[in-house]
């Protein structure tokens, strides 16, 4: 089994050589899919992973912007179509200068999964531009949202790609984006999710992602018989994902006492409260500033510069920051401090390493495209109402999410669980997430 996966990786090695974060994303794949597709007929011998792995699609282009003093400057715009065997491209829109081919086709790679794990009929892809938000002035972000959208919309339509959000990309980029589609195409559709509420916006979306992680992490816990209630939880981020994790994770009974962002993370040893949430929220939101500054309101918290929140004892940890943002060592810490739980927020945000490490301790570890995957999920039910021209109550929203998230833990229960009753979430999110997309593929004929 070793040399079928190793020579796969070889293969997809030739062509992406250069792509170390899609490698990463595939490879983690390949180790759990190959062997089940050894084991199945029907998928074997077709070459249904190496074609899963070649973008459908892959757009480059050029985002001309002004600057307030009048400066030209030129990033770069892509979108990554990478499949469409179960419905359109789906998936969100990253604004952030470390964006690149590699880490735009590990998002879109990881969506395809995700998405075919909500049950929803969503293809995968992704896609965004090296710009880069901080610093910029509310007209220079309408600028180039409005530049990045004039040659994006040619590419994408309700029946055929719907991008959302991501890093760097919120409400108010959203509302650019929509508005110039709108404009460029003359049509009033749901071409993005993500919308504002009086204009075609899902009730729970922005909520989505974050009450998803801590939904999933939920049922993990549950198969232990443990529950949120009196555990100490540390979340990494303080964005959207992170947000919405902590006003989740503490309306179940936890206590949140971390967040962060890419300047270092704050400690706040009585807990982030709903009140202390509202204050982050227009912190991060409004005045768009660094997390360090929590602790101006809130002197008994401390700020650590430069550092990440995993030496903090807790017994839930929830990454909803970046990739690759808690290693092996990291890993090896949270462990010995009596973390139980491990769902990520974000997308592929622990190394290969870390996983390994909490595999070996038989912790409850779920990957991002089973635990996060509520955020998509929740924009596959803006698109419905949508297309119905309707729109959900709050609690059906909620519902309807929650459901996703259960029927997404009982599919990783039955391709993950191993002789011993330990659950692989990895293999299981893989497995169930490929057999959809190769089923439809394998019905499609080579195309
Ligand atoms: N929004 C959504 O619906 C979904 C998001 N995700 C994933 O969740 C994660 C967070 O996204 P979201 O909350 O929407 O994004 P936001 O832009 O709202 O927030 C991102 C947060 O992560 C921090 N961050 C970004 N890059 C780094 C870095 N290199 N090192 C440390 N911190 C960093 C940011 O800090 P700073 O401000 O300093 O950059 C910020 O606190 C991403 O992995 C995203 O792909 C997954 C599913 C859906
Ligand atoms: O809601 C969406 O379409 C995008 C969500 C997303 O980008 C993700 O799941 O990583």
């Amino acid at each position: 089994m070793k040399k079928l996966i190793s020579d796969f990786m070889d293969l997809v090695k030739v062509r992406n050589h250069n792509e170390p974060e899609f490698l990463q994303a595939v490879q983690e794949v390949a180790e759990t899919v190959i062997p089940y597709i050894a084991k199945h007929d029907i998928y074997y011998g077709k070459n249904i992973l190496l074609r899963m792995v070649e973008p459908e699609r892959a757009i480059m282009f050029r985002v001309p912007w002004v600057a307030d003093d009048g400066e030209i400057h030129v990033n770069r715009g892509y979108r990554i179509q990478m499949n469409s065997a179960i419905g359109p491209y789906k998936g969100g829109l990253r604004f952030h200068p470390s964006v690149n081919m590699s880490i735009l086709k590990f998002l879109a790679f990881e969506q395809v999964f995700k998405n075919s794990l909500t049950t929803l009929p969503m293809g995968g892809g992704k896609g965004g531009s090296d710009f880069d938000p901080k610093g910029k002035s509310d007209d220079e972000i309408m600028r180039f949202c409005h530049s990045f959208m004039a040659e994006l919309c040619r590419h994408i339509g309700p029946n055929t790609d719907v991008p959302a959000g991501d890093i760097g990309v919120g409400a108010r980029e959203i509302g650019f984006l929509f508005g110039m589609y709108k404009k460029m195409r003359n049509e009033f559709t749901g071409v993005l999710t993500g919308k504002g509420r009086s204009w075609g916006g899902s009730l729970i979306r922005p909520e989505a992602t974050g009450y998803g992680t801590v939904y999933f992490a939920q049922s993990m816990l549950k198969t232990k018989g443990e529950s949120f209630a009196r555990k100490t939880v540390v979340i990494s981020g303080s964005g959207n994902v992170a947000q919405y994790a902590t006003e989740k994770a503490t309306q179940l009974g936890g206590k949140v006492v971390t967040l962060s962002d890419s300047s270092g993370y704050i400690y706040d040893e009585e807990g982030i409260d709903e009140e202390k949430l509202v204050h982050v929220m227009y912190l991060k939101n409004e005045k768009r500033a660094r997390i360090s500054e929590y602790v101006k309101k809130y002197p008994t918290a401390k700020f650590f510069k430069g550092e990440s929140p995993w030496t903090v004892k807790c017994d839930i940890a929830l990454p909803c920051a970046t990739q690759n943002e808690l290693d092996g060592n990291d890993a090896g810490t949270l462990i010995s401090n009596g973390c139980i739980c491990v769902a990520e927020g974000a997308n592929m945000p622990s190394t290969p390493e870390a996983i390994h490490e909490f595999h070996g301790a038989k912790t409850l570890f779920a990957p991002g495209k089973a635990s996060n995957a509520g955020g998509v999920a929740t924009s596959g039910l803006e698109m419905s109402q949508n297309s119905l021209r309707i729109s959900w109550s709050r609690e059906e929203v909620d519902e309807r999410l929650k459901g996703i998230m259960e029927d997404i833990h009982d599919s990783c229960i039955e391709y993950g669980k191993e002789e011993d009753g330990y659950i692989n979430y990895v293999k299981g999110a893989n497995i169930a997430g490929f057999v959809k997309v190769a089923d439809a593929m394998l019905a499609q004929g080579v195309v």
